[in-house]
């Protein structure tokens, strides 16, 4: 297993490997402690398995016993022969029927801790920072809970009982070695440390390989989910070739680090094939001697000869046994990462916001090393409506998204109804805070089950007059099934603009006092903007609202606009007072109506051609 010496010479490489050591140490120590969770059914699993070791190599036994009384009483009579016979065969038969029953209960113990697990990592999900799924892709995530969980399958149904009953066969095939003459059993054993030498080599060698073929192995994973993904982004910009460059790209990089473990395992592997076989070439000539002079019987011969040449093959499968498990740590290492990520911490004494009100109190924030935003200050009583402007990259997002606590800031504090949000638990906070995002999500479920997304126990009339409030209704009403239409992934036959409506409309269900919208720039065409506009409008009259705007004309109504720059506040007010004082602003809007016109135009022009 993947545990070993650290073949680098450099300080950056050796403490890297001790990272990856202990790293590796920690995940089998999970494997085991998963293991030990299920005691009774995983050690009656090894010991079955074991047990049918055990009776793969007794008929060698039977058959030596029964050479002995061939050899001694030349006599003996055909009918003396059947019970070393049936013995035999009763040991092979049950050697099936120990195996099955270890195989059922191992598999039995394997899918109840999958089980366990797909649902540990589910709930693990919901508890994380926001922020954490703007790092980790879908890819990412989907590969810990479908191919790193079922490496526990492999683990805990196959691999651990087969590596306890094949460790304690390697011992009693030599015990019995020695039982029976202690020369023959050193020749037996002689160019086995060989091989463990050639082992040892191919995982020092492959240390560093393995770890960038997993990694490589994830990259091929997200690009593979981001292709079929992009598809139709792909083709509508002819990126089919880029994109399908990309994916080559990954999988080549994933073949190329299989490639290199090949080249460093094919000598030491060789080698050991060879060691593990060549002890044929010392027991021949050795027992025929020993015998010749008497010192060992025909029976002891034939049975080191059998049960010795049986070890290579013993060892070769505990090798591959180790190699399935430096896969299965790898896999744990992942899940681990995953499972053990920060949560958002607990509050002890929480604090409830007491109204809609929003103070953002000289907020720093970096998502590395650089500030993205710096000493911000805003004050919105409840009821208010905030508008934050600015160029693209300015901070306005991310402001919105600290609001949400997808991460803490770095210096000050947000306060909701004057609470400290990072005092506030988790679900309080998204009891009094709705969002609507750029990146529209959609369940593959029905329209109406979508809407219930913002209150499950919404009756129909609910749902409806929420959707007449965010001007969804009409369009709903003229698909196929209505309220009961699949929206398919991603919102299928919806346009930008329904979608984010439909969006509207799950956040008016939901009700909360305050709703953070994070316009979306590309479903920009005049009636849409209308509707989104009148949509909002039924959003605004009673709470507390915060939109980061790219149309400006949207929010010229807004109570407050923040004008952001380069991470800092370079003016507030509003609409009016900022044209009149603000150049970045006055710049801001004069572009959004430079557009706007020109968007007219592209429209009169297709109409003239039309
Ligand atoms: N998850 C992230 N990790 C690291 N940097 C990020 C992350 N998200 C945004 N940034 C960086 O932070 C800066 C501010 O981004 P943000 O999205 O807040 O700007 P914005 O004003 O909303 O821009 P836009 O109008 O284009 O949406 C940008 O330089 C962006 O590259």
């Amino acid at each position: 297993m993947g545990i070993g010496i650290t073949p680098f010479s450099s300080t950056l490489r050796m403490n890297e490997g001790k990272r990856m050591h202990s790293q590796d140490a920690n995940a089998l120590g999970s494997l085991l402690s998963m293991a030990a969770q299920h005691k009774g059914k995983v050690m009656v699993a090894c010991v079955f398995s074991l047990v049918a070791q055990l009776l793969s190599i007794a008929p060698f036994v039977i058959l030596s016993f029964l050479i002995d009384r061939l050899v001694d009483d030349g006599s003996i009579q055909s009918t003396s022969v059947w019970p070393y016979v049936t013995a035999a065969t009763l040991c092979l038969v049950f050697r099936y029927v120990f195996a099955g029953f270890a195989a059922v209960l191992s598999h039995i113990t394997a899918y109840d801790i999958l089980h366990h697990l797909r649902l540990a990592i589910a709930k693990k999900l919901p508890r994380l920072p926001l922020g954490f799924f703007n790092r980790k892709t879908s890819g990412q995530i989907r590969k810990v809970m479908l191919e790193d969980v079922e490496q526990m399958e492999l683990f805990i149904g196959h691999n651990l009982p087969d590596l306890v009953g094949s460790t304690l066969l390697l011992l009693m095939t030599i015990l019995i070695l020695f039982w029976l003459d202690w020369r023959l059993a050193l020749a037996a054993i002689a160019p086995l440390p060989i091989g463990f030498f050639a082992q040892a080599l191919t995982i020092s060698r492959n240390r560093e390989s393995r770890s960038l073929f997993f990694t490589a192995s994830e990259k091929m994973n997200t690009t593979m989910v981001q292709y079929i993904h992009g598809m139709p982004v792909i083709k509508a910009f002819t990126r089919t070739e880029s994109s399908f460059n990309k994916y080559v790209d990954s999988v080549s990089e994933c073949s190329y680090y299989e490639d290199i473990m090949c080249e460093h395992w094919a000598l030491p592997m060789t080698l050991f094939q060879v060691a593990a076989n060549a002890n044929m070439l010392l027991i021949l000539p050795l027992g025929s001697l020993l015998w010749l002079h008497g010192h060992v019987t025909i029976s002891a011969l034939v049975l080191v000869l059998l049960i010795g040449l049986g070890l290579g093959g013993i060892i070769q499968q505990l090798i591959m046994m180790g190699s399935f498990l430096e896969q299965q740590v790898e896999g744990r290492k992942r899940i681990d990462t995953l499972l053990f990520s920060t949560e958002l911490p607990e509050v002890e004494n929480p604090a409830t916001p007491q109204d809609a009100s929003l103070r953002v109190e000289h907020v720093s924030f970096a998502y590395e090393d650089n500030d993205i935003l710096r000493d911000v200050n805003v004050n919105l009583e409840p009821g208010r409506f905030l508008a934050l402007v600015g160029p693209s990259g300015a901070g306005k997002s991310t402001l919105a998204k600290l609001i949400l606590r997808f991460w803490d800031v770095k210096n000050g504090a947000i306060r909701l109804g004057g609470a400290d949000i990072r005092q506030v638990d988790a679900n309080e906070l998204m009891r009094h805070v709705s969002f609507v995002f750029q990146n529209i999500f959609l369940f593959n479920d029905t329209v109406a089950a979508n809407l219930r997304v913002g209150k499950p126990d919404a009756t129909q009339e609910e749902l409806e007059a929420a959707a007449r409030a965010a001007r969804c209704h009409d369009f709903i009403m003229a698909l196929p099934n209505g309220y009961e239409y699949v929206v398919g992934e991603k919102g299928g036959a919806l346009s930008g603009g329904e979608k984010q409506r439909l969006c509207i409309a799950r956040a008016l269900l939901k009700n909360a006092p305050i709703l953070v919208l994070d316009e979306a720039t590309a479903f920009v065409d005049p009636e849409n903007e209308a509707d989104i506009q009148l949509a909002l409008n039924a959003l605004v009259h009673d709470k507390t609202l915060i939109v980061v705007a790219h149309r400006l004309s949207t929010i010229t109504s807004a109570d407050e606009i923040v004008v952001l720059d380069g991470g800092i506040v370079a003016a507030r007010g509003t609409h009016v007072r900022l044209l009149a004082e603000s150049e970045l602003y006055r710049n801001l809007w004069q572009a959004h109506v430079a557009s706007k016109e020109w968007r007219l135009n592209q429209k009169k022009g297709g109409d003239l051609h039309d």
